[in-house]
Parts: C-alpha cells; structure tokens; sequence
C-alpha cells in the first residue's frame, strides 16, 4: 500500500512545523458530531441551517444556529412572529362591518325613495372596501406564512444545535431515525399550527366581540340573541370531540389490531397453505376489514355530526336574529333597542353582520386538527432537545486544528469516568502516548477501551483528571479545535447514500477530488466498485462489505491532511484474516507521520504496534 503524498509528506511539513490545511474527518462509532465533515450529509445541513439540503453547504458553527433561534418558549415565539400577519387579517375581517353600514344605507335610502344613482357611490366603497380587505387578508396570510417558516426553521435549527451538543456515548440520545423523522416530518405541522390556527383562533377571540358590540350599538336583544348563540358552539363541539376523540381511538386501535394480524399472516403464508387454511383466514380477514369498516363509519358520522351542529347553531343564531330584526320592522315586536325602533337600514345592518359573526368559529373548526399536530410537533422538538450528557465543545466553531499540524503527544493523566449508566470501566487511569507513536489498547471486552478512546477524542468529558493533545488540555473550550485534528476509524462507519467519492469527501471543502483519488486508491477502494468511484451506494453502505466499508473509513481519513491524531475503535474486529492484514498494513501506512492509537482484542494487529498498554478488568 503506498501512502497519498500528503501523508508521505506529513513528516516533512511536520519537522518544518508547518500547519496543513483541510479539514479532518473520518468514519465515525457514532461521532456524527465528531466534526462537521463527518456527519451524515443531512443532519450536518440541518445544523448549519435548519433546513432540508439543497446543494453544498460550508458548515456554519453550530452556535450560530443556536443563537440565531431566540429563546424562550418555543410555541411562545413562534405566536409572536405571526402576531402581525394575524392582526392583518383580523383587521380585515373586521372592515366588513364598513361594507355592512355601506349595504345597509344604500338599501335603506332606496327604501326612503331616493333613486338607483345613490347605490353608485357606496357599491363602488363596498369594492374598494373589499379589495382592501382580500389585500389584508392575503398579505396576513403571507406574513404569517413567512413567519411559521422562520420560526419552524429557528426550532429546527435549535433541535439540531441541541442535538449536536449531546455526547455519542449518551445512550438516551435520540435515535437517528426517530430524530430526522421528528425534524424533517412531524416538525412541519408547526407551520399550519402557526400560519392557520394562530390567526383564526385570534379573529375567533376579537372579531365576534367586535361585530357583537357594533350589534348592540342598535339592538341589545339581536346582541343577546347572539351572544347566547356562540358559546353552543364550541360547548357542543367540545362533547362531540370527545366522542369522536375515542371513536378514532378505537379505529386506530382496530386497524393496528387489522395490520398485525395481516403481518403475522403474510409471514406464515407458507404454514396456512401446507395447513389448507387459506379460506379460514380469508375469512377472518374479511370480518376484521369489515369490522374496521364499521368503526371507520362511527368515526366519520361523529365528523359529520360536529360540522351539523356547528352550521346548525349558526343558522339557528342568524335565524332568530333575522326573525327579531323582522317582526321588529313589522312593529310586532317593539323592544329590545335603545329608545326607538329600528330603521331598515339599522336591522339591515344587524341582519348583515349576524352571518359574519359566527364565521370566525366557522374558520376555527375547520383549522382545529392544526393546533393538535402543532402542539404534537412543539413537543417532539422539545423532547428531542432536551439536554443530556453534553458533547464538550460543541458550541464551537472549527476553524484549525489546534495541534499545530504535526503529530501530537496524548497524555491523560488520573482519568476517571462514569457512564451514565453508572459503570466505571476505569479509574485514576494514567497514559502517555508520544508524537508519532503508534499504540494498541489490548483488552478484554468491556474494559473500556472504546470509552478510552472517547475520552481522547473528547466526546465525552472526564469526571477526574486531565487530557492534553499536543500540550493543550482537553476540555470544552478546545475541544472543537482539538478534535479537528484527529480522524476517528470507527467499528461500524456510517455511509450516506451517494457515491464512493462523495463519501470519501463529506462535502469537505478543503477535500478536493484529487485528495479523494489518492485517498481511494491508498485504501485500495478504486477496484470496489470496478473503477466506478462515482456510482451511487446504497444507504449505510449497502453494495460494500464489512471489510469494505472499514477501507472507506481509513479513506476519509486519509484524505484529511489536517488530521494528525489517529484513534481507531477495533479496526480489525470482524474481519478474515488477509482483511485483517490488509486492515492493519493500511493504518501503518496512514499512521506515517501521525499519532495511532489503536483500540484492540486482535493480537496480531497489537504486535504492529510500537507499544501495547494492557488494560486489566477493574476488580
Ligand atoms: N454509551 C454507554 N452508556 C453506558 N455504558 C456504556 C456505554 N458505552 C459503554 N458502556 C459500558 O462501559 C463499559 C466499557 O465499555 P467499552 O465499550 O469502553 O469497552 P471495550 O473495552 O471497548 O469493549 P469492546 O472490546 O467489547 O468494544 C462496558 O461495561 C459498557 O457496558
């Protein structure tokens, strides 16, 4: 195997002190966080920006992000930034009380026998007035849009900071999968939570009592007839929801009980047949579909009911309003106002605005389900940036290596550490590794020489005792920089789907296609793939082997100038013995110029090594 030139060169810029540039990376245990270079292509974007990739991207600190998120609670925040677009569109809601009274004495001064010139001017203010309104209405809309965005993207962009800042060795971290699914999926209803149900649960709670106070200008009857009717609405709502609440929940229930069964039944299709009881399980099939059929009925009819009783009490309200404002004209009912009777233009003004107070409700029903996926969303993000064991330095830009560019000495002096599950694989543990050297950590399973290892790569911090690299103490001021300089080979390095090339270069910048190629061919990884480096891989690197994917890892680190400290996590565990050897020629190779420490059951790949410390199970 011959090294990159750049690695054959380490020593050279080594003794002459000169820092190199680029940008260290490798595979990783799981050090997503280990640096921007190295995380999977997604959860890097959305750490820097908050928002699905769209193209390349230099990574941006991961403080940034944080900070540029207020703070605060976020359901708090994001109602403040709709707060304009929402008072846009309650103001336009409420400029129909003008085209009413515009209406209402148009008709009324035809009544009162002046000619059908005198609509002209107030039909011309009503459109205008109307135009107004839609304008409002649509720039509200688009405020609040915009503004849902941005706060979805600063929660987003919070999530992933805080997600970031939690050590890989934190075992309650969240699952990757569940944690992209909450981000790039459940986190969008915050949008219509914030765009859609914000507004109308405003103009719900000022529009009506506006339009009952222009009401009661006129007629406190009409106003009484009103005011009785709104609150039925969400009264009777309230009760069908909750009906409806556990009709779905019984659906929901029947359907999982549907799908398991139909899994476990496609599972042992093999068996029904050689038992012949195809017909049989057809048939119970066939009556749990029906059965979910019918619960699914129950749930639609309840839907169904909710929006009667909704247009029901409106129309009631609006009826009886009419009924009043008629029989008030026609003089058979002569309260109910303040001193006279009502003109026609006054109860058509009343009769108007009936239907318009009770829309806002109307706007809210059909927005409610918003508000639960919304408030369903704000807790996911709140549960996955919760804090936990803390990655030290994540808050930190990664700039340059802080290992001045040259191999590093690594000493750690009386170490001590405690899971959070409560084990101390070690304790007081002193080492000196020196530049350059080359050293394999032998020992049994569960000594701890993996949490060794995180412990040098400062993924975790130390509850005793000290770490240097090249002199600098290890802590969460430097470990940012400090870990730019090191490449992690790790036991299962993670792969995102893309090309051979483009998972050698992790959107480095200061990676560039020749580094890649060199880096490629020195793991020996250009034949792989037939010499098609650029073909697409599957995700986690289906189409590579186990020992395939290990030369991937030494790639990326090879392909790092910057990165002079090299720990690798069992590099040979699980590999035939010719894998195992190419493995360890490999790291030799790499390690030219660059400090190694090696993490180790295999002996073979210990006796490579300049010194092997023996780690002893704690008594
Ligand atoms: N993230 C973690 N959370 C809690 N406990 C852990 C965690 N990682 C390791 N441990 C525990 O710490 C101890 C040391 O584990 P470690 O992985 O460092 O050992 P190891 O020597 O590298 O083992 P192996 O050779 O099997 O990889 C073990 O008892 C393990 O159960």
């Amino acid at each position: 195997m011959t090294a990159p030139s750049h690695i054959r060169a380490a020593s050279a810029v080594a003794s002459a002190g000169a820092a190199p540039a680029g940008t260290a990376a490798s595979a990783l245990p799981p050090p997503a966080t280990m640096r921007a270079g190295a995380e999977p292509g997604f959860t890097r974007h959305m750490r820097t920006t908050g928002t699905p990739r769209h193209g390349r991207l230099r990574a941006a600190p991961v403080g940034q992000a944080a900070t540029a998120a207020p703070e605060g609670d976020p359901r708090r925040i994001g109602k403040r930034m709709t707060s304009l677009g929402a008072g846009l569109q309650v103001v336009a809601a409420l400029l129909f009380i003008a085209q009413a009274a515009l209406i209402a004495r148009a008709v009324g001064a035809i009544a009162d026998g002046a000619g059908a010139e005198a609509m002209l001017i107030p039909a011309g203010l009503v459109l205008a007035v109307g135009a107004v309104r839609a304008y409002l209405d649509m720039l509200g809309a688009r405020l609040c849009y915009r503004a849902a965005r941005g706060a979805l993207t600063a929660l987003r962009a919070k999530t992933v900071a805080a997600l970031a800042a939690r050590s890989p060795l934190d075992p309650e971290r969240p699952a990757a999968g569940a944690a992209a699914s909450a981000l790039a999926e459940q986190a969008e209803a915050v949008v219509p939570y914030l765009s859609r149900f914000q507004p109308a649960r405003m103009k719900s709670s000022v529009v009506p009592l506006v339009l009952l106070a222009a009401v009661l200008c006129f007629s406190w009857a009409a106003a009484l007839v009103l005011l009785v009717a709104l609150p039925l609405i969400p009264l009777f709502m309230a009760l069908i929801g909750m009906r409806a609440q556990a009709a779905s929940e019984r659906q929901l229930a029947q359907m999982g009980d549907m799908n398991g069964f139909l899994l476990d039944r496609l599972r042992g299709l093999a068996t029904i047949r050689s038992l012949g009881a195809v017909d049989l399980t057809t048939g119970r099939l066939r009556d749990a579909a029906q059965s979910l059929r019918d619960r699914t009925m129950v749930v639609l009819r309840i839907a169904f009911l909710s929006s009667t009783v909704l247009e029901l009490f409106s129309a009631l309200g609006v009826a009886l309003v009419a009924v009043y404002v008629g029989f008030h004209l026609l003089g058979a009912m002569d309260f109910g106002t303040w001193g006279g009777p009502l003109s026609l233009a006054e109860g058509l003004f009343i009769l108007v605005l009936a239907p318009a107070y009770f829309e806002p409700m109307r706007e809210l029903a059909a927005v409610w389900h918003d508000r639960a996926s919304g408030e369903a969303a704000f807790t996911a993000l709140e549960k996955l940036a919760a804090p936990g064991l803390p990655l030290p330095g994540a808050d930190r830009v990664t700039c340059e290596p802080a290992a001045g560019g040259f191999a590093p000495e690594v000493t750690l002096s009386d170490v001590s550490f405690r899971h959070v599950s409560g084990t101390e694989p070690f304790a007081a543990f002193s080492l000196t590794v020196q530049p350059g050297e080359r050293v394999a950590l032998l020992g049994p399973s569960g000594v701890g020489k993996s949490t060794l290892l995180a412990i040098m790569a400062g993924l975790v911090p130390v509850a005793t005792g000290e770490v240097r690299i090249g002199g600098t103490p290890l802590n969460a001021e430097t470990a940012a920089d400090l870990r730019a300089g090191m490449a992690w080979i790790g036991q299962s390095p993670r792969f995102f789907a893309g090309s051979l090339r483009a998972n050698v270069a992790l959107g480095r910048p200061d990676v560039g296609p020749e580094a890649v190629d060199e880096a490629l061919t020195f793991a020996m990884l250009d034949e792989v793939t037939g010499g098609r480096t650029g073909a697409a891989m599957g995700e986690d690197g289906a189409g590579l082997s186990g020992g395939e994917a290990l030369r991937l890892a030494v790639a990326r680190a090879a392909a790092d100038p910057r990165a002079q400290l090299v720990l690798a996590d069992e590099p040979t565990a699980h590999l035939d013995t010719q894998t195992a050897d190419d493995m360890t020629e490999a790291l030799l190779t790499l390690a030219i110029g660059r400090t190694l420490i090696v993490s180790t059951h295999d002996p073979v790949l210990a006796s490579r090594m300049d010194r092997v410390i023996r780690l002893e199970a704690r008594a």
